[in-house]
């Protein structure tokens, strides 16, 4: 196992719009999660977290800095390759779930797979996998709009944590969830974690953060304080 970041932010600066519009999001952040770390970022509305995770996953680029997961430097990517790292290594879940009305749960969860080659029946087994793994397993041939706001919330964390994707980037995953399903969410995430993934968590509820091994504060785009999480009691 290597020991190296999965994902490295150095110097990281996005500046959105331009001229007297312009607001930077990001100033000059410097940020590592390593195997099997989960960290969790919180901080003020505007200070930046969505932005954080959007550029950590390629989804947006920064303006200067670079961004590496397991060793790719994304900046360096065209966009055919870095849509390819994204479905292969990089799990996301947004607050809005993103879940496709017109396919099924186990669909959901399978097109990512799908769009990299693997054979429909492989990408069903581990979808229904990873869905049993997040406790909608029962649910797996429904629509989205078939099922409850806490059960497409999993399918959206099982579409994130199917295979093995090393890079886990999540933004408010517990939503509006009541406290006991918030929790089994974030001990699936802390399970993957475990096993050798990298997560990046936006939060706003210290009862979460508590199951992070970092929290960094988010400020006007800038890392304000980074503390070392040791509640293991809290969890
Ligand atoms: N596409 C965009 N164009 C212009 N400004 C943007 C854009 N996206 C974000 N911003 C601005 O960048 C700053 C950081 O926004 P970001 O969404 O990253 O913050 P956040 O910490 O995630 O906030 P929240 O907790 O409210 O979701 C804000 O001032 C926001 O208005």
């Amino acid at each position: 196992m290597s020991f190296d970041p999965v994902l490295r932010l150095a110097g990281v600066t996005r500046v959105h719009g331009d001229g007297p519009q312009a607001v930077t999001a990001l100033r000059e952040v410097n940020l590592d999660v390593d195997p099997g770390q989960l960290v969790a970022v919180m901080g003020p509305s505007g200070a930046g977290k969505s932005t954080l995770l959007n550029v950590a996953g390629g989804l947006d680029r920064p303006t200067s800095g670079s961004v590496v997961v397991e060793g790719v430097t994304l900046t360096d990517l065209p966009a055919a390759g870095l849509a390819a790292l994204r479905r292969r290594r990089v799990g996301y879940v947004f607050q809005d779930l993103n879940l496709i009305p017109s396919l099924t749960a186990a669909e959901n969860v399978m097109l990512p797979r799908e769009l990299d080659g693997i054979r429909a029946r492989q990408a069903r087994r581990e979808a229904l996998e990873v869905l049993t793994e997040a406790g909608v397993g029962e649910i797996a041939d429904r629509f989205p709009g078939e099922i409850s706001g806490g059960q497409r919330q999993r399918v959206a964390i099982a579409r994130a944590l199917a295979r093995e994707r090393r890079l886990i980037l999540a933004d408010e995953p517990t939503g509006a969830l009541d406290t006991p399903t918030g929790d089994e969410i974030l001990q699936l995430l802390r399970a993957r974690c475990d096993a050798g993934a990298a997560v990046l968590l936006v939060t706003h509820e210290p009862r979460y953060a508590a199951w992070a091994d970092r929290v960094v504060f988010l400020r006007d785009g800038e890392i304000a304080d980074s503390t070392a999480v040791s509640l293991e009691s809290a969890r």
